[in-house]
């Protein structure tokens, strides 16, 4: 083999090589993927978060999939005549768009199923109310009535490892009931946070439209590749942190301080970003540790 080739191969080789040591810790561990943003919209981009999911799921992770509608909710209400509104970002539900949003994050579930399938892998899309997922009192935004927006208040996670004791790979659309059996869309994020901490989850990774969380928010130079949840914490106090990365990052510490023992934000529009972060030492994004994890990041 020539030299130049033989370089290649081994170059080639030395990649799968630094998976090893991931592929055995993380080995029959759950990891909670929220699915979500440009990822979720790009057919390209979709193609390879599913496939780096189902890559997870046969090398003998338990990968879950928490989604949300991406823009398909507000181009079914469009088309339905309303308009969408948003109060402090969330979405203003009333029953009628509670209806367009049950029946778009179906569909959605469903056509996440069918490019897992495609893969060979048995997957099952299931919503909150499903098996009691995810039970939800209503939300209000500073006081203001949105309609059918829910808070988690409990979730059951029997069903989920059920589908994972079967070896399926569960797609969870984030809406739930509340006590009065009434159905509620629950913010995506908070929807696998609270999944991930009731199972316990080793990771938990959002998949988002930003590459991680910047010392500085103004300086995109400033990508932090590792923090521990206290440094995540001070970070918060200090207040240097950009508006949409705040509800974020707390969510990534509440979910640390509820057991789960890495979290991860991605860059969801960077293909395969899944892959490079769980099987690379230095990932590409931002990784936040529990404080008993060891930084486990080589140069
Ligand atoms: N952004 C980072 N520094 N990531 C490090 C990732 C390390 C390892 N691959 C993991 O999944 O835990």
């Amino acid at each position: 083999m020539e030299e130049k080739n033989m370089a290649e191969v081994l170059e080639k080789a030395e990649v799968l090589i630094e998976a090893l040591p991931y592929i055995q810790r993380f080995n029959r561990k759950i990891i909670v993927v929220k699915y979500g943003g440009s990822a979720m919209i790009d057919e390209e981009l979709k193609k390879h978060v599913i496939q780096d999911v189902t890559l997870l799921k046969l090398v003998g992770f338990k990968p879950i999939i928490v989604h949300g509608g991406g823009k398909e909710i507000s181009k079914w209400v469009e088309k339905s005549g309303m308009e969408p509104v948003f109060i402090n970002g969330l979405r203003k539900t009333d029953e009628a768009t509670m209806e367009i949003a049950e029946m778009v994050l179906n569909r959605v579930g469903k056509s996440l199923v069918t490019l897992v399938e495609e893969l060979g892998v048995k997957a099952i899309s299931i919503s909150g109310k499903d098996g009691g997922l995810l039970k939800v009192q209503k939300k209000y935004s500073q006081g203001k009535d949105i309609g059918y927006v829910g808070e988690i208040t409990e979730v059951d996670p029997k069903i989920l490892y059920d589908l994972l004791e079967k070896d399926f790979l569960p797609i969870v659309c984030p809406i739930g009931l509340d006590e009065q059996f009434d159905t509620y869309n629950i913010n995506a994020d908070d929807a696998a946070c609270a999944i991930a901490k009731a199972v316990q989850a080793e990771k938990l990774a959002f998949l988002t439209d930003i590459e991680g969380v910047y010392k500085d928010p103004q300086d995109k130079n400033s990508l932090i590749s590792e923090l521990t949840v206290n440094e995540a914490k001070e970070l918060l106090a200090s207040g240097n942190i950009g508006g949409g990365m705040l509800p974020k990052l707390n969510s990534c510490i509440d979910a640390i301080m509820n057991g789960v023992s890495r979290v991860h934000i991605l860059d969801g529009r960077i293909a395969h970003c899944l892959l490079l972060e769980i099987f690379t030492n230095k990932g590409i994004g931002t990784a936040i540790l529990g404080e008993k994890e060891t930084k486990f990041y080589h140069e």
